[in-house]
């Protein structure tokens, strides 16, 4: 069989029973590789236990081995994947079964009483069940979505041929039923919630903790975590591997890519996006901020680590200013590790008071900023303060939890009637259709059976089904991040940073435009000519400044300077510019999605795609923001 490894684009489960190494394929091997598999098989079973104990066959295990050229991690991940799928199919299983029989048990009671039911009506707020659809894949990391395409859960799969699905419930129908919800009949508003962070701060542990205090991670899991984490020596992480899902990020300690998650709060139904700290990743970081409604800053109290991560460079300051700009402006500050300060209420407040002036100056009003001592390891003040743990905060700190202030986010304004906006922010294969994309509806609705023209390109593509959160969806409204598995579509034609809308109102590709530009801690003065990177939603093109149109007053707008020669540091609430990039980018703001991009400049005149892999440091820091 072959090995080459691209999961993206591979079936794993085709391929292990493809000339399994256990169907005989054992004679194949030669002395040595024999027994790299058969001490594989005893050191993964030390980390899984017995057959019993972790449900995994022999052959599994030594396919798996094989699948992985003997390399023991490796297999122990996707085996402690594929554990967690088949534990989530076979509860959802169940579940249906119960409901089934429920269901059955309710019909007989009303067809005695003679009484008709009423028809189901969709419970969420962003989007509503697909009627009599399975629940497919469960809700998971962009990465993990990309393994649970590949047929791996039984009850997702669907013929790849089948005809393109039609139409089935009526716009103005649709259209209705989303403002009713968004109007307040819905159990819960939806909040999408970017983690930010400089690295190490502590995300991923805050994350991997609260999901398990909301009971969103099952000990089984979490077991497996502890051991296998605490095998490779990184022990400390193991609640960070509930987020952080690849072999390289494990091994690592770091998050590299955008997390997804999704947990509930009394009033609130949050989507997480757990974004890398490391500067290296920030195009990451960007693409998962330009997802969020509101921000989750995570700092690290411990001496030195604060004052690391806030100073110039530090991706506490960095993180701020980027999704200030990207047009986020509720932030709850959890101030973390506070067990290494002694739970110091001195330091909390040093910290608060250093972050306040910050926050005010990256444009966060005081009124949408809130802190929250924290201790992410053991838990303490996430969703309550209870234990011997708790007891030093206890002593001075009697405010909201961590989940008491998540439950108070406020969702901005939707935009339903606007038209689709739904910018790619991965694509990946799946074995239900050609080819799925993750992202979040910016603007409009989208719903099953609809035609989506692809920009930039004169392609289109049929939504064969949407999915969130655990369930199949009719349709999704404007703020849902969402995966929409697309058909009669060719895949080569969609790629990250596409924008799906409707062929009736295609968003306008362009190759200039004028904008308001608000220059933040520049070192070289912006003239024109000035070369750029314009990142917006997951897409970033070369770009350069034309001309300088006027300088603004920073608080009233009006003209200070006409044709200005340069945008000056602290230029503030700006410059008006003419941009002009060298490459045609879909473009077309409202709103409730106004244009909110970020450009870095190009300090050495380099390519500046490679140049921001070479050194983002350098040209991260001559950053300004644009927006209209
Ligand atoms: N003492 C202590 N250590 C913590 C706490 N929270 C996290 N850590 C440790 O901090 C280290 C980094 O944690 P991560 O959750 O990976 O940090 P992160 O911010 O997600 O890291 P990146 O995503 O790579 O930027 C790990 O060793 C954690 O065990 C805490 O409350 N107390």
């Amino acid at each position: 069989m072959s090995r080459h490894r691209d999961v993206r684009n591979i079936n794993v489960a085709d391929e292990l029973d493809d000339g399994a190494v256990s169907d005989g394929g054992e004679e194949d091997l030669s002395p040595q590789e024999y027994e790299q598999l058969m001490s594989g098989l005893d050191h993964i079973r030390a980390t899984v236990g017995s057959q019993e104990q972790s449900g995994l066959s022999d052959k599994e295990i030594k396919d798996t081995l094989y699948h992985y050229f003997f390399n023991v991690e490796q297999s122990i991940n996707y085996l402690l994947e594929a554990q967690t799928r088949k534990i989530a199919a076979r509860e959802r299983k169940a579940a249906k079964e119960r409901e089934k029989a429920e269901k059955l048990a309710q019909q007989k009671k009303a067809a005695e009483a003679s009484a008709k039911l009423p028809p189901a009506k969709p419970k969420k707020a962003t989007g509503a069940k697909l009627s009599g659809a399975s629940t497919p894949v469960r809700s998971t990391d962009i990465r993990q979505l990309d393994l649970a395409g590949l047929n791996l859960d039984d009850e997702t799969v669907l013929p790849i041929d089948e005809p393109p699905p039609k139409i089935t419930v009526a716009r103005e129908k649709v259209l209705e039923e989303a403002r009713k919800q968004l109007e307040g009949n819905a159990d819960k508003k939806t909040v999408s919630l970017v983690v930010i962070g400089h690295v190490d701060a502590g995300k991923s542990t805050l994350m991997g903790r609260l999901l398990y205090e909301l009971g969103r991670v099952d000990d089984k899991t979490r077991k497996a975590h502890e051991r296998a984490s605490s095998k490779i020596g990184k022990s400390s992480f193991s609640w960070a591997w509930e987020l952080d899902g690849t072999t390289e990020e494990r091994e690592r300690g770091i998050t590299m890519d955008i997390a997804l998650q999704s947990f509930a709060t009394p009033r609130r139904q949050i989507t997480i996006l757990d974004a890398p700290g490391h500067r290296d990743f920030i195009p990451n970081m960007i693409s998962g901020a330009s997802q969020a409604d509101c921000a989750l800053l995570v700092v690290d109290a411990a001496v030195g680590e604060f004052e690391a991560g806030f100073e110039r460079g530090g991706q506490t300051r960095e993180h701020l200013l980027l999704v200030r700009s990207l047009g986020v402006s509720q932030v709850v500050i959890a101030i973390n590790k506070l067990d290494q300060v002694q739970w110091s209420q001195a330091r909390y407040k040093e910290i608060c008071k250093l972050l306040r002036p910050f926050l005010i100056q990256s444009g966060f009003h005081p009124s949408k900023t809130k802190f929250v001592p924290v201790g992410a390891m053991a838990g303490v003040n996430l969703v309550a303060r209870d234990g011997d743990e708790a007891q030093a905060l206890n002593a001075w700190y009697s405010g909201p939890t961590l989940c008491d202030l998540l439950d108070e986010l406020e969702p901005p304004t939707r935009d339903l009637d606007a038209p689709l906006r739904f910018p790619v922010a991965n694509v990946f294969r799946t074995p239900s259709s050609v080819i799925a994309v993750s992202g979040r509806v910016c603007g409009g609705l989208v719903q099953v059976g609809e035609r989506l023209r692809i920009v930039p390109g004169d392609e289109t593509a049929v939504v064969k089904a949407i999915e969130s959160e655990e369930e199949r969806l009719e349709w999704a409204a404007a703020g849902s991040n969402v995966t929409l598995h697309l058909t009669a579509v060719d895949p080569r034609h969609i790629t990250i940073g596409s924008v799906l809308c409707p062929p009736t109102d295609v968003v306008p590709l362009v190759t200039s435009f004028t904008a308001r530009i608000i220059v933040f801690d520049i070192q070289v003065p912006i003239t024109a000519g000035t070369s750029v990177e314009l990142f917006h939603h997951s897409r970033d093109v070369p770009a350069s400044i034309s001309k300088l149109l006027a300088t603004l007053d920073r608080a009233s707008g009006t003209v200070l300077r006409k044709n200005p020669r340069s945008g000056e540091k602290h230029v503030g609430r700006g410059a008006n510019y003419t941009s002009q990039h060298n490459r045609f980018w879909p473009y077309s703001p409202s709103t409730t999605d106004p244009l909110r991009a970020i450009l870095c400049q190009q300090g050495n005149g380099e390519d500046s795609h490679s140049s921001w892999r070479r050194d983002n440091r350098s040209r991260y820091r001559n950053r300004i923001e644009l927006s209209l």
